[in-house]
């Protein structure tokens, strides 16, 4: 649906040359939300820019509808742009228009009938939920409001592409959920593929089925949640990871890691998918004669999917303990918990 195919972006000022996006490789295809995360800077904002060409790549391809941008005449760009939809961090409305306004803005500079116009705002209205706000003003809206307001004008031109720039960097937690479950109900209503920069985690984590890390420039990293989340590669996406679920260890449990019993050994239990349904812990009491101590452990859901770990201490001769873990080898990941605590 969206191919990047070695991205540049350079600006030059002053003489110098910033190289905002650096030969970036990315698909999104038809149907996702995919995110994009990185600290300010990375050049996220550029990389979204260049999907509708509100920037011009200055080297490689970008693929919308197996489209190649770069080669559109005024015409085919206007056509394949009024597939794509953007909403912003500002929700950029236009103060003096009414909300209804503002939503039918698009379709009246587009030439649309007005009583179509009509319809057609009062059904977005309905479906972001501001029915009763038509006649509004943007001052007179809460956050989340204006940006429902932005995401209903942002469909009103049946978009097949739905560009997000940190659209929810400027609300609360909780009207930044509510603006999640709307997005998510746009892409299953409207089967719209979505792709939003962030440079929160916990979005990604909510919404999205994919995730490409940038730093510098580059994408550093990429993949599905699940493998993103369990197994993050980079120190960077590591970092993200860690704020929205926090692997550190408390200082109670280092303490018994720093200064272990005699015949105990503490190890790190992570669970992935089905592996979360196994009672692996009172199994390895039964079957081996072992103590176990469960020092820590935390579960969250990625994409409807169990993933968490244990960190659980066994107490025992050495070759109880030995077989016990050979055991729970076999059936999750397992790795022994150094003094370090990693
Ligand atoms: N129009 C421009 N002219 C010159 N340099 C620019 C321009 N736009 C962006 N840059 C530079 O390109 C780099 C990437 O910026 P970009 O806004 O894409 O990053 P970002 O990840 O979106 O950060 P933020 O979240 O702070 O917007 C930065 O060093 C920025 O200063």
């Amino acid at each position: 649906m969206i191919d990047f195919q070695h991205v540049t972006k350079k600006y030059t000022t002053n003489d110098k040359t910033i190289t905002a996006v650096n030969d970036v490789n990315l698909v999104v295809q038809r149907g996702e939300i995919f995110g994009v995360i990185g600290f300010s800077g990375a050049g996220k904002s550029t990389l979204i820019r260049c999907v509708n060409l509100l920037e011009r790549p200055t080297e490689g391809k970008i693929l919308v509808n197996q489209k190649d941008l770069l080669t559109l005449s005024q015409k085919e760009l206007r056509d394949v742009r009024r597939k794509i939809g953007m909403i912003f961090q500002h929700f950029n409305l236009l103060e003096s228009k009414t909300v209804f306004h503002n939503v039918g803005f698009p379709l009246s500079l587009a030439g649309v009938p007005k009583q179509e116009i009509k319809r057609k705002v009062e059904s977005l209205l309905e479906f972001v939920g501001l029915a009763d706000k038509a006649n509004h003003y943007p001052e007179q809206l809460s956050g989340g409001q204006k940006q429902r307001v932005g995401i209903a004008r942002a469909l009103a031109t049946d978009p097949e592409i739905l560009l997000c720039d940190e659209a929810t960097s400027a609300l609360d937690p909780q009207t930044t959920s509510s603006i999640l479950d709307l997005l998510r109900k746009v892409r299953e209503e409207y089967h719209i593929t979505i792709l939003m920069i962030t440079h929160e985690m916990q979005v990604i984590k909510e919404i999205c089925d994919k995730v490409a890390v940038m730093e510098n420039g580059k994408v550093i990293e990429e993949g599905t949640i699940f493998d993103v989340f369990s197994n993050p590669k980079q120190q960077t996406t590591r970092n993200f990871v860690k704020t929205v679920m926090n692997d550190e260890l408390p200082a109670s449990v280092l303490e018994k890691i720093y200064h272990p019993k005699d015949n105990s050994k503490v190890y790190r239990l992570i669970f992935v998918e089905d592996s979360t349904e196994i009672p692996l812990i009172s199994e390895v009491a039964k079957k081996f004669d072992v103590h176990t101590n469960i020092l820590f452990g935390q579960i969250i859901e990625l994409q409807h999917q169990p993933f968490g770990n244990l960190i659980v201490e066994l107490q025992g001769a050495t070759v109880e303990i030995e077989a016990a873990y050979e055991y729970m080898k076999q059936r999750v990941s397992i790795e022994e918990v150094k003094e370090n605590g990693y």
